[in-house]
């Protein structure tokens, strides 16, 4: 995401206190809403609501309006906030390129009012996840609906602490300046990843200073837990430098032998693949003194308590959660479109079923009528040309519908190609009319010279319902076995009829 600051220099007062009120709301709200917006920054409504389309016109805010008018902050929002109390405490002046990007973090480089380089850190957690949260959860309890934002601020501040404890304990790592929000300012490492070095000038020295780093970090009591050639930066003069350390876990931890030695391994087995150079002498876990220093105290004095860890720790596995959710419900919905494709269809030719009886009884109806549309003409004609070649009796059709029936149960949309037009699947209860109809026609037909009697009239009625199915079926069969599947969603595949209908309905 690019950070684009030209806007702060225009943002007035009340901008910034909206953007602050914003920013409280969310705490409890996924989209905060305009009233309570302008009761937080204590604006009049005209004025915040003024203020918030100002903001929004930058994209420092997205409006939702589905439910309620609600707004949240997007990422450069709350980039804007950080860079906003850091300008203010003097940290920095100025924001320049971008000069790397991270899995979690965009890097910039800044500069202060002496013109001094350092690096500006953003972390952004789960960007890609931001984009798909739930669009119908509006109005959460706790902090859940910024958590994105919140956690970005915590792995912010988890690594300012480390950054801080560290550096203050003489490891190589950059000098940690500040930190706001989601933002760490910190100095400039003068050097390159080591995934960029294709040759080291002693390779022996740099293997045993990563090693020893180790060591080192486990007599303090800590284990990286990522130390690779892309956590680490290689100066001109060899230096090793640690940039980054987003997992490290204590010596304490049940696992910690494991991490230590794939530390160890990711190191040697990156020195043999890029630099040829066999680490044969390599620490073991059972290397490092027991809890020399403890680091831990001097984190939490840094402001990153356990209990923030522990925030962290489950507002990351809720988050993990949510999109493994959200990526299961996505799959189900591609799989169950595949799975329930028959069904989907089957119920969207029974509605087509219901709207095709529909146009015939209008047919039956208005025969006559002038306002038929061209393309239904056309398909009358197709119909009529075909409904002569398939006049083989009722009982022919009925039986061959059947079969369709039940053929179409494994019907799927994706097969209908041209050679294999789209099958009709009939309803339930016109199965059960066409088994009555059948039943009917098994009667012999009385026909009598005397005068109607309620049993003749009986059987008039049938013989006339008989006909009339049988003319529905008729056509519905040549007109279903058309090679076009029809969208009869759109209000152009619509009769004239209907459409006029529709019309009036509002005049
Ligand atoms: N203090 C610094 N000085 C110079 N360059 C830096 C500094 N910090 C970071 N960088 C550059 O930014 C890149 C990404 O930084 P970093 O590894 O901290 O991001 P990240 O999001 O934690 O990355 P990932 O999680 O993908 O390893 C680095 O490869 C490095 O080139």
């Amino acid at each position: 995401m690019k950070l684009d600051c030209k806007a702060i220099r225009y943002l007035s007062k009340d901008d910034w206190r909206t953007l602050v009120a914003v920013e409280m709301g969310m705490k409890n709200h996924e989209y905060v809403p305009v009233s309570l917006i302008c009761n937080i920054a204590n604006l009049r409504y005209g004025g915040g609501k003024k203020s918030i389309n100002n903001i929004h016109k930058f994209k420092l805010l997205f409006h939702d309006a589905r439910k309620y008018d609600g707004y949240k902050l997007t990422y450069l929002g709350y980039d804007y906030l950080g860079l906003k109390a850091l300008v203010s405490r003097d940290i920095i002046s100025f924001v320049g390129n971008q000069i790397g990007v991270g899995k979690e973090s965009d890097i910039y480089v800044v500069a202060n009012d002496k013109n001094e380089e350092m690096i500006l850190k953003l972390h952004r957690l789960g960007r890609v996840s931001f984009k798909t949260i739930k669009n119908n959860r509006d109005y959460l309890q706790h902090r859940k609906s910024a958590s994105w934002l919140y956690l970005s601020r915590l792995s912010a501040l988890k690594e300012f602490a480390y950054m801080k404890a560290l550096y203050d304990n003489g490891f190589p790592v950059p000098q940690p300046i500040d930190c706001n929000r989601h933002c760490i300012v910190m100095t400039r490492v003068k050097g390159y990843p080591l995934t960029q070095i294709v040759e080291l000038r002693h390779p022996r020295k740099v293997y045993s200073d990563l090693m020893n780093l180790i060591v080192r970090l486990a007599n303090y009591g800590l284990i990286h837990g990522d130390f690779n050639e892309f956590n680490i930066m290689i100066s001109d003069d060899e230096e090793i430098t640690l940039i980054d350390f987003p997992q490290m876990v204590s010596t304490s931890h049940l696992n910690a032998e494991y991490y230590f030695d794939r530390d160890v391994n990711c190191i040697r087995s990156y020195f043999e693949k890029r630099f040829n150079f066999i680490g044969e002498q390599y620490p073991k876990f059972s290397d490092y003194k027991q809890s020399l220093y403890n680091l831990d105290v001097l984190i939490s004095a840094s402001g990153f308590t356990k209990d923030l860890q522990k925030d962290m720790d489950d507002l990351t596995k809720e988050q993990d959660d949510d999109d493994e959710n959200e990526e299961n419900s996505g799959d189900e919905q591609t799989s169950t479109t595949n799975e329930n494709e028959s069904k989907d269809n089957k119920d969207n030719e029974d509605e087509d079923d219901d709207e095709e009886e529909e146009e015939d009884e209008e047919d039956d109806d208005e025969e006559d009528d002038e306002d038929v549309d061209e393309e239904e003409e056309e398909d009358e004609k197709v119909d009529n040309g075909q409904m002569k070649k398939k006049d083989d009796g009722v009982k022919e059709i009925t039986k061959n519908m059947k079969g369709l029936v039940n053929n179409n149960r494994n019907f799927k949309f994706s097969d209908v190609n041209e050679y294999e037009p789209a099958p009709i699947v009939l309803r339930k209860e016109f199965i059960d009319e066409m088994n009555v109809l059948e039943n009917v026609q098994a009667e012999p037909v009385v026909e009598e010279d005397v005068i109607l009697d309620e049993e003749a009239l009986e059987a008039e009625r049938k013989r006339e319902q008989q006909v009339r199915i049988a003319n529905r079926v008729k056509k519905q069969l040549t007109k279903s076995q058309k090679t076009r599947v029809s969208a009869r969603n759109t209000a152009k595949s619509r009769s004239r009829t209907e459409v006029k209908n529709h019309i009036n309905a509002f005049i």
